[in-house]
């Protein structure tokens, strides 16, 4: 799994049984070198031969993945691995204009690897009418589902999305916002830090209340679901507007600290309205490790248990890649990955192309 937030790669290697319950066997973190995180982040705007530019970088991606299954394999054959599932790093996510990007040379893959590679995830959805993401709540129904406990689950990577497991067995899931990607954004153009760790340079500071009222006025957040947003809707020219038209002197360090009061805002406002009765919010991906907005979080949902998926048995920094390892068993096996109360699509689909060993 490499996602929105273009740190790097989360690799699993799992077991997955015969009912689907994950085992999780192996990890690895491989980050990105500063250079192709830079391309990656270019590749995101229109510019001169990027058509070229992404094929390389995608041949680049391919090459990380292979290391990163590497690292993986030392204590097993690769032939005992049936396939790697491999999300491959979004470039574009434009479900409105049919189509979504994700990049990362899957033959390229499967030759370095000799691994049946399944990719592609999201475009079967997307033809089939629906947003193409989130994908994870199906894994989520799967994995952590209780029969008499209302659990809301949420995955705060570069964008957050939430999964609602209610008692009757119906799931819905949506992106709710921003996750880390703004965080990340300002803290590395003020002091070249990939990321805010802990929260600390946020919490230092105060919450602009001008720029938060501007900033909830994004129109993504009046949308209903099903709704699905990328850097398209979240990026830092976006957030230069809204502080150009403000026009007032904000100090750097209480933008970020307004930053994380949207990211809070935006994720617990969706809980509260489409979530009733929900008891408990379990967190996962990298903003988990926030302990700054995870305080914000528990303050604002002041009616749930607030905790991480490791209260579950699941480690959160693993839960993606793992679901994605789960999606790309239900290809091989001809069962649907997506889930059309979330993604919106006409039905039930087989997801994914297959690049076989
Ligand atoms: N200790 C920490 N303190 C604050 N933030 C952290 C910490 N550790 C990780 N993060 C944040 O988590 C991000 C990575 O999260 P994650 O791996 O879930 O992202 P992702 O794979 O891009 O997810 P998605 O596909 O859901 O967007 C980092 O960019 C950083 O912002
Ligand atoms: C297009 C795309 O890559 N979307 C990601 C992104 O990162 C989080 C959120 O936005 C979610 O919609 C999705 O990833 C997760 C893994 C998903 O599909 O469930």
């Amino acid at each position: 799994m490499s996602g929105t937030s273009l740190d790097g790669i989360d690799a699993v290697l799992a077991e997955i049984g015969p009912t689907g319950q994950p085992r999780l066997l192996h990890t690895h973190y491989l980050p990105y070198p500063d250079s192709l995180r830079a391309q990656l982040l270019a590749l995101h705007a229109p510019q001169a031969d990027e058509i070229h530019l992404a094929a390389c970088a995608a041949n680049k991606l391919a090459r990380l993945y292979a290391e990163a299954v590497r690292a993986l394999l030392d204590e097993i054959a690769p032939d005992s691995v049936r396939a790697i599932g491999c999300h491959g790093q979004t470039l574009r996510h434009r479900p409105a204009d049919g189509y979504t990007l994700q990049i990362g040379n899957a033959a390229l893959l499967a030759e370095l690897t000799g691994i049946a590679v399944v990719a592609d995830f999201r475009s079967r959805d997307i033809a089939a009418g629906g947003q193409g993401a989130p994908l994870v709540p199906a894994f989520h129904a799967q994995a952590l589902q209780h029969p008499a406990i209302h659990r809301v689950i949420a995955n705060i990577g570069g964008i957050a999305n939430i999964t609602d497991l209610p008692v009757d067995g119906t799931v819905h899931g949506w992106d709710t916002g921003p996750g880390n990607m703004l965080l990340d954004a300002w803290i590395k153009r003020h002091s070249g830090a990939n990321y805010d760790r802990d929260g600390a340079w946020a919490a230092s500071g105060s919450v602009h209340p001008g720029l938060l009222q501007a900033l909830a006025n994004h129109p993504y957040l009046k949308l209903s679901p099903p709704k699905s947003a990328g850097r398209e809707q979240f990026n830092l020219d976006g957030l230069d507007a809204t502080l150009s038209a403000l026009n007032q002197t904000i100090a750097p360090v209480d933008v970020q600290a307004t930053l994380l009061e949207f990211t809070a805002m935006s994720l617990c406002d969706a809980v509260r309205q489409e979530c009733g009765s929900a008891q408990e919010l379990y967190v996962c991906g990298g903003g988990a490790h926030n302990s700054a907005l995870m305080q914000r979080i528990n303050a604002l949902l002041p009616n749930l248990r607030v905790t991480t998926t490791a209260a579950l048995g699941i480690d959160p920094d693993w839960v993606e890649a793992l679901a994605f390892a789960w999606l790309a068993r239900q290809t091989l096996h001809h069962a649907p990955g997506n889930l059309p109360s979330v993604t919106g699509a006409r039905g039930e689909r087989i997801l994914g192309a297959i690049y076989p060993a």
